[in-house]
């Protein structure tokens, strides 16, 4: 990058992005579009196209690395923003690994053009990376050159599914019964009193010989899990129910999980039948206070005050039903600055809803156990803006590209004294059910 970034945002008004694109409405639309780096949840959030600027990093300043490498791209840059709410002015999409061991390469990456939807008004970023500033009119000509006029951009949306075909489901790191007995083995070192809690995860690999459709999938999702936070980043995508942090201005806010129960296994029953067997369940209860705890000490330092529910309430998802709680900050200063949602994930991450507590007897456990690289999995994905502003999901029910006709996908469990082995294997199928059947597998 030689010159320092010129970014410009323009309102687009009532969010009908579909005028242009009469057939296929809305954000979600947009995913056809090659490589579109994507946040979206019920409609709303942002979709980013090209590229002028990236950083990778790894290890276990990765999170610090890249708030450095943010804070002076943001200072170079000159950004004029017509809009000003969080999410507009220059962004940058990211992903994280979850390991500070793992080879992945964790990244910030800022698109030359982002589109947005905000409580119903949509808006377009677009930055230059050749010291011109943007005018509006090219900012709007860059939308309707993306997202179409329709040419080349609806490669597959609204074409026939395409007919089933040769897709494979492949083992991942460990077969089904050597994961249960490294879950029976970590079951053995809870009781044995080395720790609380352990969270254990696996890898199957789907291998579609006709080329994996990442935009298909995104958009399978964003209509079947709208409740959830649709992400993709490069290769890594997704629909999380789990919110790391979400920084808006001064408010933090996070929704942890942990405590599931498979709907099928619900049987119908419904509601009523998810929060006696879940929120009156002792091991169910116990995992989820342990994930609470572990944020909310890690929050402390960063809040004037600080909101959790005493009760839990129950998250309903297509798949299954999970024990949830909403907690909210209002953020303090520190060292004279309300801190970036980066600053944030780098003391929060990892949560004992994706590790385990203690975190580094957990952490050990899991590299001895698991004989997986998580890469990207259980680490946090999302966006931030150039005030600091940004929601980090954690990337959970989501796949890796592995290559054009493979992805990688993962699954985990927390696990307590209780934990039985092959209950818990049944529930990293519910957990992988998303993403199967996004990717046309019924299982
Ligand atoms: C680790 C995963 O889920 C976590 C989040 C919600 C509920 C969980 C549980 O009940 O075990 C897990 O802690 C995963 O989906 O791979």
């Amino acid at each position: 990058m030689k010159h320092p970034l010129r970014a410009l945002t323009v309102d687009l008004g009532a969010a009908d992005l579909g005028a242009t694109d009469p057939g296929t409405a809305g954000l979600a639309s947009a995913l056809s579009v090659p490589d579109a780096q994507c946040w979206i949840r019920r409609g709303e959030g942002q979709v980013g196209f090209g590229e002028v600027a990236r950083f990778t990093t790894s290890g276990p300043d990765r999170f610090i690395e890249a708030e450095d490498w943010w804070k002076q791209l943001v200072l170079e840059a000159e950004i004029r923003d017509e809009v000003e709410h969080p999410g507009t002015g220059l962004l940058a999409f990211g992903s994280f690994a979850f390991s500070k061991t793992s080879p992945y390469a964790s990244r910030l990456v800022v698109p030359e053009l982002v589109v947005g939807v905000r409580d119903g008004r949509a808006w377009a970023t677009l930055a230059r990376g050749d010291g011109i500033v943007p005018t509006p009119e090219e900012v709007r000509r860059a939308v309707v050159r993306t997202l179409g006029s329709g040419e080349g951009t609806r490669t597959t949306a609204g074409a026939a599914p395409a007919a089933p075909g040769p897709v494979r489901l492949g083992l991942g790191a460990l077969g089904e019964q050597r994961w249960m007995d490294a879950v029976a083995a970590g079951v053995r070192r809870i009781a044995a009193g080395e720790l609380e809690k352990l969270v254990l995860a696996r890898d199957i690999v789907v291998e579609d010989a006709r080329g994996i459709d990442r935009g298909g999938v995104l958009r399978r999702l964003t209509s079947a899990y709208g409740d959830t936070w649709v992400y993709g980043v490069d290769g890594l995508v997704g629909a999380t129910p789990e919110m790391l942090i979400q920084v808006a201005g001064r408010t933090a806010q996070a929704r942890v999980l942990a405590g599931t129960l498979d709907r099928r296994e619900a049987d119908g029953k419904g509601l009523e039948y998810a929060e006696r067997v879940l929120a009156g369940s002792p091991k169910q209860r116990h995992e989820h206070e342990i994930a609470i705890q572990s944020l909310t000490t890690a929050l402390e330092p960063f809040s004037e005050a600080m909101n959790a529910h005493d009760e839990p309430f129950i998250l309903e998802l297509p798949n299954v039903f999970h024990l949830a709680s909403d907690v909210r900050a209002e953020l303090a200063d520190v060292e004279g600055h309300v801190p970036t949602s980066l600053a944030l994930i780098n003391a929060l991450h990892p949560t004992a809803a994706v590790c385990g507590t203690p975190t580094s007897v957990a952490g050990a456990l899991i590299r001895e156990l698991e004989g997986l690289d998580r890469g990207p999995y259980a680490g946090p994905v999302g966006w931030l803006d150039a005030a600091g502003n940004g929601e980090w999901g954690i990337a959970l029910r989501g796949g890796v590209l592995e290559s054009a006709t493979e992805m990688r996908l993962y699954a985990g469990c927390g696990i307590v004294e209780a934990s039985d082995p092959a209950s818990e294997l049944a529930e990293t199928w519910a957990k992988f059910r998303p993403m199967l059947e996004a990717l046309g597998i019924e299982r």
